[in-house]
């Protein structure tokens, strides 16, 4: 600790008690020398702890370490004399680095948008918040002192994220009043002010809805330098935070843990409730309210532990649909004729963190497609998600098709899908589960033009009823078959400057007025291998900007 500063955490008090014990055993030829030994290995490890997490706790931006200077320079004494504060702010107010990494992980953890700060004072803790914000997020903070906004903004004006903090300068607790009747709400909220009201602010940020379900709470110097705790405690802000703790343990609307860092930070989760009434409306907590089995919409489409493959994903829609399965959180298997651009796939998925592995297989052979299936058992254990989307394209007049042209997109298209469908089918039937999404086309609904493709329009209308019967004929047994038709997809091939006419004859017939990007199939993708599509089978899924209905 630095000479001449003041306790103020629990650790402080205790290593200027023991630098004091340890003074006065080293005057004192009485005191065993073994005394002496512990005193100094506790005051070592005392002395050493906060040091050592600044060490251990990755540097603050540049912005947020010249706020901290700026602030601990100030001189706020004068500040105050000269009437520009209306309270006596010392420096050791300010949040700093530890605590502000830490803030800025809870925000970062809890996917946080919009945060609320009670008490901004340079901003240290708003700035460290809102630098773990999207883009798009904000960061309101009250605080009751006009000359700290003006202190603080040049600073945020520095950073990046200053731009996402509004600082709301008055009383607290009408600034919060203000935001409720606004319908405002909050993935997180600070409390670090005014410590006689951290119940008030508490109960209405629960009470007004202010905080979002699963939101979170973090309040700053719950321990109060240990007073929180110890025996004859007078001081008025030590028993405010006594009572306070108190309320916040023996409340069933909140999960909370008191961690010991500097003065105490309580970090609480507001509890989706059981039951629950609000503003004297009784609330349904149904399904429809808590999510099924708890989870809220964007989590049911969640794809963690499930294992998937994507024919033909080395390139286009199949390297797509394998990021979007695997950034759902599912296992991938990238299966292609070319090994090199499955394991392309493979390199890109994996540098996101997801797991994935290169197969080489002829769809329409099947020992080739067999063999797939089974590695990917022999790897994973299981084949939770089967997209087969590996196809093939080719043009010609019908009265000039070859049978090899005709075989040939049948081999691949109709029969490679049949293939893939019955050799994951089985092993899915066996599972008791399993979603199967076949790549067809809007081919399969209409004649694209001017171009001639009879073998291909024809095979996809062929993938689709074979996804009909397939879906019908397996749901009973938790094995869902749905198929996907994309309109004409951008690819590098379509800006060659001899099919410009033919693409501008297309976009012509496209109500959406373009082609469709491989990104915008990515979440049919999802919906159809999640469970929240489990009451959806043997659906085609057209996605072609409307082109089919003109
Ligand atoms: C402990 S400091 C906040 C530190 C800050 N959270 C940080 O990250 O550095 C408390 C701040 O609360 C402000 N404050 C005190 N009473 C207030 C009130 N009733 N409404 C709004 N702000 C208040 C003080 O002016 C002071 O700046």
């Amino acid at each position: 600790m630095q000479a001449g500063k003041v306790s103020d955490t629990p650790l402080e008090f205790i290593v200027e008690y023991l630098s004091k014990a340890k003074k006065i055993a080293d005057g004192n030829a009485s005191v065993p020398e073994e005394l002496r030994s512990y005193l100094q290995k506790a005051l070592e490890i005392s002395a050493g702890l906060d040091d050592y997490l600044e060490q251990m706790t990755n540097r603050e931006s540049e912005p947020l370490s010249e706020l901290y200077s700026k602030t601990v320079s100030h001189d706020w004494e004068k500040a105050h004399r000269e009437g520009k504060t209306i309270f006596h702010l010392p420096k050791e107010c300010i949040t700093g680095h530890v605590e502000g990494q830490v803030l800025k992980m809870l925000a970062h953890l809890s996917k946080a948008r919009r945060i609320l700060e009670i008490g901004m004072f340079t901003g240290y803790g708003a700035l460290s918040m809102a630098e773990a914000l999207p883009e798009d997020g904000r960061l309101i903070a009250c605080e009751v002192e006009p000359y700290l906004k003006e202190f603080a903004q040049p600073i945020f004006d520095k950073s990046p994220h200053g731009k996402k903090i509004i600082v709301k300068t008055g009383s607290a607790m009408d600034s919060i009043k203000e935001l409720a009747e606004a319908g405002e709400q909050f993935d997180m909220v600070f409390i670090d002010a005014d410590k006689c009201n951290y119940v008030n602010y508490y109960k209405f940020i629960l009470d007004n809805n202010l905080l979002r379900l699963d939101g979170i709470i973090c309040v700053d110097n719950t321990l109060f330098k240990g007073r929180v705790f110890l025996q004859d405690v007078t001081d008025q802000n030590a028993l405010a935070l006594r009572e306070f703790n108190g309320i916040v343990s023996s409340d069933p609307r909140v999960e909370q843990v008191l961690i010991p860092l500097r003065d105490g930070l309580t970090v609480i989760r507001r509890l989706p409730p059981s039951s629950m009434t609000l503003n004297q409306t009784k609330v349904a907590c149904d399904e429809v309210f808590r999510g099924v089995k708890g989870k809220l919409i964007l989590d049911r489409l969640r794809l963690d532990g499930k294992v998937a493959y994507v024919t033909g994903g080395g390139q286009g829609i199949g390297r797509a649909f394998a990021h979007a399965l695997g950034e759902a959180g599912a296992k991938v298997a990238i299966v292609d004729m070319d090994p090199g651009k499955a394991e392309a796939v493979t390199v890109e998925l994996r540098l996101k963190g997801i797991q994935s592995m290169a197969l080489t297989a002829d769809v329409s052979e099947p020992d080739q497609v067999q063999r797939m299936v089974d590695s990917i058992v022999a790897k994973w254990g299981a084949v939770h998600i089967a997209c087969n989307n590996a196809g093939i394209n080719m043009n010609s007049a019908s009265e000039e098709t070859s049978l090899h042209e005709w075989d040939q997109t049948f081999n691949v298209n109709l029969r490679g899908t049949f293939l893939c469908c019955q050799a994951a089918g089985r092993i899915m039937l066996k599972q008791g589960y399993g979603k199967i999404i076949n790549t067809a086309s809007m081919a399969s609904l209409i004649v694209p033009h001017p171009q001639k493709q009879l073998a291909y329009n024809t095979s996809k209308a062929g993938v689709v009823k074979l996804t009909q019967t397939l879906g019908t004929e397996w749901i009973d047994r938790g094995v869902r078959v749905n198929c996907i038709s994309p309109g004409i997809v951008d690819t590098p091939l379509i800006h060659s400057e001899s099919l410009q006419p033919l693409v501008q004859r297309w976009l012509s017939d496209i109500p959406a007025g373009r082609l469709a990007h491989v990104t915008d199939l990515q979440a049919a993708v999802v919906y159809l291998a999640s469970d929240a599509s489990d009451y959806m089978t043997g659906h085609n899924l057209v996605i072609e900007g409307g082109q089919s209905l003109w």
